[in-house]
């Protein structure tokens, strides 16, 4: 799934700040149907039939007193596989540096005066006119074979395990000894169902009667122009014109199914029409013959069928976004952002990697609306595999989404601070904050998943840098371990609902007990972060919390959290240029009036992975903070439901997450012995068999290229070179 999402090019509309993209909503709507109409032919978009998905019912919603959204959704989640290109709305950005605390360092950087950009943007500008053109003709956008790399922040990047994950998937249709087919039902065994086929006879006449061709018919009159609904927001669907009747009249009998649109085009007419009279439903609603909370749980249906989320997390983001932002939410996170890359200022200056890299034929350009001094944007790799030029090779640069930028510059290390970044792996951020620091003062890198430091070593070492102590720990054992930072990041493990369009697996994998579960992780880590800084610090003394999530449970109440629990810290400006503002309330729930300080990124607003971002300013504690570790001890650990093997394949959550739980832990060692002992044909209940306990795995901070040791808090970690 997120293979095939992977394969096509980034949409190359630019990120925020930049000028309105060439790109119409018309030229849009012609690309998405041409598109369409070749997976058709290709059989890549689903016609017809149905089975059930994994979603399940949430308990509440905007949609409270709607029934069960029908199923169709949990159907269409598992058979909705081929996602739809679209245009994403791009934001008018202030133009202003954000980045005032990192003047002084970025001054390495002399790409960003005007004369440079300038002469780049010449010796640009005829390779990027000619890869622009070709991308906005080309409707099937081929991505750089480097497209996988992109990934390095919030997933793993290992082929394989997408590919296990495809298979993991197709399993299930082939295991069942099932075809879709079967979960077809006629008209007729519908009505013997009891309640069901009544169910599905309500839904299937509110669709005919929705789509009727017959004048009189309430759904109809709502096509026409002149019962427009009057809002603000931009269409999820781009500039395209409003569906009229004919487009309701194509809705006919044939393309219904169980109540189910079984044309996916239709099915985005019909969202789009329930958008607009849910918009304005005092107007439109009277004469619907329907009510609002029917035609939403229709609405989340074909949000399901035809984006492939599961009821559940669809009706959560109607929830967070409302009806027409949300559609637009969801058709974004069905494309890819644009590739982006952070150039390695340890090694290279901008205006030098940029030209290399236009010499070999990769049409790129600075990142627009000046937020970033160090972000390319690549519009082609013209051929050239951008995730293994020699210069990529040679550490000057790091495939990186351009949101992952953001927690790092509102952190603002300075050179000679100690900082820590508590979850770090791969260490797309770790890297930039040592670039930042000038190879300088001291940058703890910690992950609590060995198999993902692998991939944090390997980027250290080719990024050249040499400020940076690898440890292997779970993030709330710090401060326990070490502390006295000035600065420390928690990018934290969370559902990963910003980057979507990167794990597309993220649409029917997390149930409400995951974010539950990760909500009360990232409370744990964030106090554990509070308190790894040293209120002493002399220009730090900061936390930034992120993460690549657009829930509020995931974020403001995260941090809500750690302001009640911690009242010697408070919330300041990111610095951040733009971003739309944290929620101060949300469903009834109060996170606080300095919220705004905080920052949400959408991939529909600002064409950037969804990302968090808060700053933290810790004070002086008026008594001593309790340890970290018995505060919260009533939590249960964040394991993820459905456990991979592979560390590499875990989610940005960590599936390696230690229980503190030890009388229980010991249980469960003791019974994993016995029945190990038991395969070997060995004796339970005679001693312990010495192999086994050498297996025991020893927890222990693990070390890159040892230098010089560094003792605080009672353990030791080497300094990598
Ligand atoms: C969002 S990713 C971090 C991405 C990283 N900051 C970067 O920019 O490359 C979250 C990371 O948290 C790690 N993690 C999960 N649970 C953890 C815990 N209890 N302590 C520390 N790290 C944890 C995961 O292994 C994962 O690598």
């Amino acid at each position: 799934m997120g293979r095939q999402q992977r394969t096509k090019q980034g949409d190359p509309s630019p990120l925020p700040g930049s000028s309105a993209h060439p790109q119409s909503g018309q030229h849009i709507g012609k690309r998405k149907a041409a598109a369409e109409a070749r997976a058709q032919r290709e059989g890549q978009l689903p016609q017809k039939g149905s089975k059930p998905g994994k979603g399940r019912q949430s308990k509440s919603g905007i949609l409270d007193g709607r029934g069960d959204p029908s199923g169709a959704g949990e159907r269409a989640a598992k058979r909705v596989k081929k996602s739809k290109k679209d245009s994403s709305k791009k934001q008018q950005q202030d133009d202003d540096d954000d980045d005032d605390d990192l003047e002084g360092l970025q001054e390495q950087d002399d790409f960003e005066d005007d004369e440079d950009e300038d002469q780049f943007a010449n010796a640009n500008a005829k390779g990027l006119e000619a890869a622009r053109s070709a991308l906005f003709n080309d409707e099937d956008l081929e991505e750089p074979e480097a497209a996988d790399e992109f990934d390095l922040d919030r997933e793993d990047d290992d082929d394989e395990d997408d590919e296990e994950m495809d298979d993991e998937f197709d399993l299930e249709d082939e295991e069942a000894g099932v075809t879709l087919d079967d979960f077809e039902m006629t008209a007729e065994e519908a009505e013997m169902m009891p309640a069901s086929g009544k169910k599905a006879a309500k839904r299937a006449a509110r669709a005919e009667a929705y789509n009727s061709d017959d004048e009189d018919a309430p759904a109809a009159r709502l096509g026409g122009p002149k019962e427009r609904a009057s809002r603000d927001e931009p269409s999820a669907f781009g500039d395209e014109e409003d569906a009229t009747r004919s487009d309701l009249e194509a809705d006919s009998e044939d393309e219904l199914e169980e109540g189910q649109l079984t044309d996916l085009r239709a099915v985005e007419r019909r969202m789009r029409n329930s958008a607009r009279v849910l918009g304005n439903w005092k107007e439109l609603g009277a004469d619907l013959g329907m009510s609002r909370s029917d035609l939403i749980e229709q609405l989340i249906g074909d949000v399901c069928q035809y984006h492939g989320y599961t009821p559940y997390l669809a009706e959560k983001l109607f929830d967070l976004f409302g009806v027409d932002e949300a559609l637009q939410f969801f058709t974004t996170s069905d494309t890819p952002r644009p590739l982006t890359l952070r150039v390695n200022t340890l090694k290279t200056r901008r205006r030098d990697l940029a030209q290399a890299l236009i010499n070999r034929g990769v049409n790129l350009e600075p990142l627009e609306g000046g937020w970033s001094k160090v972000g390319l944007q690549v519009f082609s790799g013209g051929g050239v595999p951008v995730g293994a030029t020699p210069e990529y090779l040679a550490g000057h640069y790091i495939l990186q989404s351009a949101s992952s930028f953001l927690p790092v510059i509102a952190l603002g290390p300075q050179p000679h601070e100690r900082v820590l970044d508590m979850s770090a792996a791969p260490g797309g951020k770790t890297t930039y904050m040592s670039a930042l620091m000038g190879n300088t003062g001291e940058v703890w890198a910690n992950d609590s998943s060995r198999g993902r430091i692998k991939g944090l070593g390997g980027n250290v070492a080719r990024l050249g840098c040499r400020n940076v102590v690898i440890t292997n720990l779970d993030g709330r054992e710090f401060p326990k371990v070490i502390g006295g930072f000035d600065r420390v990041l928690l990018d934290a493990p969370c559902s990963g609902t910003g980057v979507i369009s990167k794990d597309q697996s993220v649409k029917v994998n997390k149930t409400e007990r995951d974010f539950t579960l990760l909500s009360h992780l990232q409370k744990q880590l964030v106090l554990c972060a509070i308190d790894s800084v040293t209120p002493n610090s002399e220009k730090g003394g900061y936390v930034v919390y992120s993460t690549c999530s657009v829930t509020t449970e995931e974020n403001e109440a995260v941090v809500t959290y750690a302001l009640r629990k911690r009242p010697h810290v408070k919330l300041v400006e990111t610095g951040l240029a733009f971003g739309k503002e944290g929620f101060k309330s949300f469903r009834g729930k109060e996170f606080g009036k300095n919220m705004h300080l905080t920052r949400r990124f959408y991939p529909h607003v600002h064409n950037m992975d969804g990302f968090y971002v808060a700053k933290f300013k810790v004070g002086k504690p008026a008594k001593p903070v309790p340890g970290a570790e018995d505060e919260e001890a009533s939590f249960e650990p964040y394991v993820p439901l459905a456990e991979s093997d592979d560390e590499e394949n875990s989610n940005a959550a960590g599936s390696d997450v230690p229980m503190f739980d030890e009388e229980e832990d010991e249980k469960l060692i003791a019974q994993t012995k016995k029945i190990q002992m038991k395969k070997k044909g060995l004796n339970t209940k005679a001693g312990k068999p010495k192999k086994v306990a050498e297996e025991e795995p020893e927890k222990e901070i693990e070390v890159e290229k040892p230098v010089k040791e560094v003792k605080k808090g009672g353990k030791k970690a080497r300094k990598s070179t």
